[in-house]
């Protein structure tokens, strides 16, 4: 399996304070790869990082390679245009829009660069998920939690990424739906999309990822493939919880 995105003593800063240091990750083709850790590790801002969509440009230094370049001085419009794209935790849909506009955005950059038959993924879209389908004339802010995740993943799915970095998709949602996220994400996969999922929820997180990396206090204290994780002692103490289920 190649490597897809990796990244090299990757470590970004607000102001002088250190958020993560020294990561070194990989994502192989085709794989879910797992960041966990509790709140406040750096998980977000590691994403940030990657996509180069940290607040202040520059503040992130080390390497962010992707297809074996080097991504790392690139913008972050040209990271998507490349195959990256990131579900953000706020998931910034446009509230006012249909949801159907929402996707379409999704999908403008490929417009743009006049690619042949990008409006089809709509229909991939909303067979995937056809609950956005049923309300596509509905504004996205009156959609209930479960649907915006959808449709965020949905909005992303219409730019092709190669590699979905998903910020906490679970956040939020009653267990069913968190359950429906987490196969969403095995679907996704079975379709050829390498994701790098950023969870709290890290027992869902680990069942459906490859490998995982256990973030502390903005460094990787663990990493290891994801069924091995689960039943690490440490893993299982921190993280998981005496005989707890979360779903
Ligand atoms: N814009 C910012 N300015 C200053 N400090 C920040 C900023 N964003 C995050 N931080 C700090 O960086 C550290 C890492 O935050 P980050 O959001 O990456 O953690 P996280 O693991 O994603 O947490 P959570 O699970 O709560 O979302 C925290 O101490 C946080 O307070």
């Amino acid at each position: 399996m190649s490597i897809l995105l990796e990244t090299k003593n990757l470590c970004a800063q607000y102001g002088k304070v250190l958020a993560v240091q020294n990561i070194n990750l990989k994502v192989k083709s085709g794989q879910v790869v797992t960041v966990i850790g509790a709140n406040g590790a750096g998980k977000s801002t590691l994403l940030n990082a990657i996509m180069g969509s940290l607040p202040v440009p520059g503040s992130a230094n080390g390497e962010v390679v992707y297809q074996e370049h080097d991504i790392s001085r690139l913008i972050v419009e040209d990271r998507v245009a490349n195959g990256l794209c990131l579900v953000p935790e706020k998931r910034e849909l446009f509230s006012s829009m249909p949801v159907e506009d929402n996707l379409l955005l999704g999908g403008f950059r490929r417009y743009r660069a006049r690619e042949k038959n990008w409006r089809d993924t709509l229909d991939e879209v909303y067979e995937l998920f056809p609950r956005l389908k049923e309300r596509r004339m509905q504004n996205a802010g009156t959609l209930s939690g479960g649907e915006r995740q959808m449709l965020a993943v949905g909005r992303a799915l219409m730019g092709k990424p190669k590699v979905l970095m998903l910020d906490e998709p679970s956040l939020g949602l009653a267990p069913l739906v968190v359950r429906e996220v987490f196969h969403t994400i095995m679907r996704l996969r079975e379709n050829g999309v390498s994701i790098l999922l950023v969870e709290q929820n890290a027992r869902a997180a680990l069942q459906v990822a490859d490998y995982g990396y256990v973030l502390e206090m903005g460094e990787v204290r663990l990493e290891g493939n994801a069924s091995e994780l689960l039943h690490d002692p440490r893993v299982i103490e921190s993280y998981l919880g005496f005989g707890k289920q979360d779903n």
